[in-house]
């Protein structure tokens, strides 16, 4: 298969994959002793890596879920550790049908399509079945896999044979994924307000489709669950469809397979509203994208909502015909930019509000918290994962955690995300900023036109990187430490009184982060 390595144990990146999975299993085990460690991952398989998703099989949904639940943010944040670019967990509990079955049923489909990733285990893709919450989903390949109980706010619908068994339709919605706890900040308020609008239209079509877009963790999962939460609250007798492109791949391959598609065609076509996660990767798949394709044109003819998400704007994606692309431009395209430090900082607190009570005796201070907000800036998903994991260490060493020992556990992470600001970006910026020369950042001019901006400057530094001030003082010229804590302090306090000040600095850090 083209971009992915073979499974029959040959290549680097299969030896790479199992290297990574062993390093992260000893952190594990260090994490939750040798008995928690055997217990929950003792019979746990590496199925492999591939398009951001790691795979496991679990033996059981007990344990799929339990897993999910307990260490699913840890497991993630470890493997961020090892590789970046690993953004989701997805947990497959074997029955009847394994996981590498259901993963060769993929291969059929996907097998032209280009795509980084290794696989280990004998099972040759990972990919399609998932539906993405939190870095972490949870997949049942057996029959009777998760359904909708009377209670839940979420839904589901079975295709029956549509899908080659009891596979269920869509993917439950999360209840904690409410419009409730979703901070509202600048880059998501555009989305945010679309989101509400299609969520209580209470059956009229406001955009269709309802299109959010963004770079990975930023929120759009949050959204479309959220949405579909308050579109049931409102109407619990709405059929509503929450899943991603790659289980609707997932369905579709396994509707081919057992010669099944018109009852395929007939359970995606009765819904009254669709979200389809992550579109971007029906990219390329051509059989699943033309099947996507009718759904989608199926709906819109009659009215029925869709919101998709994607990692691109509709234009942007690649691999996917032009008559697609146009469809899916035709209703409201809305993006959710790079977080700022302020709604970072918004979201910290709510989430620590609802975390803390279950950890009692466990505190962060409000310099941890900063901290958290100036050093990971990547994804809010990121953020959860090192809020998670620095509660889970307090709670284990049971001290108060401080900065410095936050800043160790999470170096990697810190590291990765630093990767993104440096000083000299932020000089760079602050200086076309004010029409100042980059030089001036570090001269000796004194001047207040000069000084101030250099203070704006340490000020950003201080907060959108993890640089201790004595390395921020001999960025800028060799200045001493208490230099760069007088400026740092002074521009906080102009920043109080000074609204245009306050604005200028706004505008210069979205324009750093942006880069
Ligand atoms: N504005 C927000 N307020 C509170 N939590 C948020 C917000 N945005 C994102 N999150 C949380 O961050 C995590 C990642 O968000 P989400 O899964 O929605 O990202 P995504 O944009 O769909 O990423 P991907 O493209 O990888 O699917 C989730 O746990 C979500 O609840």
């Amino acid at each position: 298969m083209p971009g992915f390595d073979a499974a029959d144990g040959q290549s680097d990146g299969q030896s790479g994959v199992a290297a990574q999975w062993a390093a992260v299993q000893a952190k594990l085990r260090g994490n939750l002793g040798e008995a928690r460690f055997k217990s929950w991952f003792g019979q746990v398989q590496l199925i492999g890596v591939g398009d951001g998703a790691v795979s496991y099989a679990v033996p059981t949904s007990f344990a799929r879920d339990y897993i999910q639940r307990e260490f699913g943010d840890h497991l993630l944040a470890l493997w961020r550790q090892e590789d970046p670019s690993v953004r989701r967990i997805t947990l497959i509990a074997e029955g009847t049908a394994t996981a590498a079955e259901a993963a060769r049923a993929l291969a059929a489909d996907a097998a032209a399509t280009p795509s980084a990733g290794s696989a280990v285990n004998g099972a040759s893709r990972n990919d399609g079945l998932n539906g993405p919450a939190a870095g972490l989903d949870a997949v049942s390949a057996q029959p009777g896999a998760p359904r909708a109980a009377a209670s839940n706010p979420f839904q589901t619908m079975d295709a029956g044979s549509a899908t080659g068994g009891d596979v269920p339709l869509g993917t439950p919605l999360l209840p904690h994924l409410t419009f409730d706890n979703f901070v509202v900040g600048k880059s998501n308020q555009l989305a945010y307000a679309a989101a509400r609008r299609v969520a209580e239209a209470d059956g009229a079509v406001p955009f269709n489709p309802l299109y959010l877009y963004g770079p990975v963790g930023l929120g759009k999962t949050h959204l479309m669950h959220a949405i579909g939460a308050e579109i049931l609250r409102r109407d619990p007798g709405k059929r509503v469809v929450y899943l991603s492109a790659e289980r609707f791949m997932y369905h579709f391959v396994n509707a081919l397979r057992h010669k099944d598609t018109v009852a395929f065609k007939h359970a995606y076509r009765s819904v009254d509203v669709l979200m389809v996660d992550d579109v971007q990767f029906i990219g390329g798949k051509d059989s699943t994208q033309e099947e996507f394709f009718h759904t989608f044109n199926a709906l819109v003819d009659h009215n029925r909502q869709i919101i998709i998400s994607a990692d691109r704007s509709p234009s942007d994606l690649e691999g996917i015909e032009e008559r697609i692309r146009s469809r899916l431009g035709h209703g409201l395209a809305c993006d959710i930019l790079p977080t700022d430090y302020e709604l970072r900082l918004g979201i910290l607190h709510a989430k620590a509000e609802t975390m803390l009570p279950n950890h009692p005796g466990v505190q962060l201070s409000d310099d941890v918290i900063n901290f958290l907000a100036s050093s990971i800036s990547s994804s809010i998903r990121e953020l959860e994962g090192a809020l998670t994991t620095l509660i889970a260490h307090a709670e284990l060493i049971g001290r108060p955690m401080t900065v410095e020992h936050a800043q160790d556990i999470l170096r990697h992470l810190v590291r990765a995300n630093e990767k993104r600001i440096t000083i000299d970006d932020i000089q760079r910026k602050v200086a076309d900023y004010y029409n100042l020369r980059l030089v001036d950042m570090s001269s000796p001019r004194r001047s207040r036109s000069v000084a101030r901006p250099r203070q704006v400057a340490m000020y950003l530094c201080k907060h959108l990187t993890t640089r201790s001030l004595p390395e921020i003082g001999r960025k800028f010229g060799g200045r001493d430490h208490t230099t760069v804590l007088h400026g740092v302090n002074k521009i906080e306090q102009l920043r109080a009184e000074d609204k245009a000040l306050d604005e200028d600095i706004g505008l210069i850090r979205r324009a750093i982060e942006e880069q």
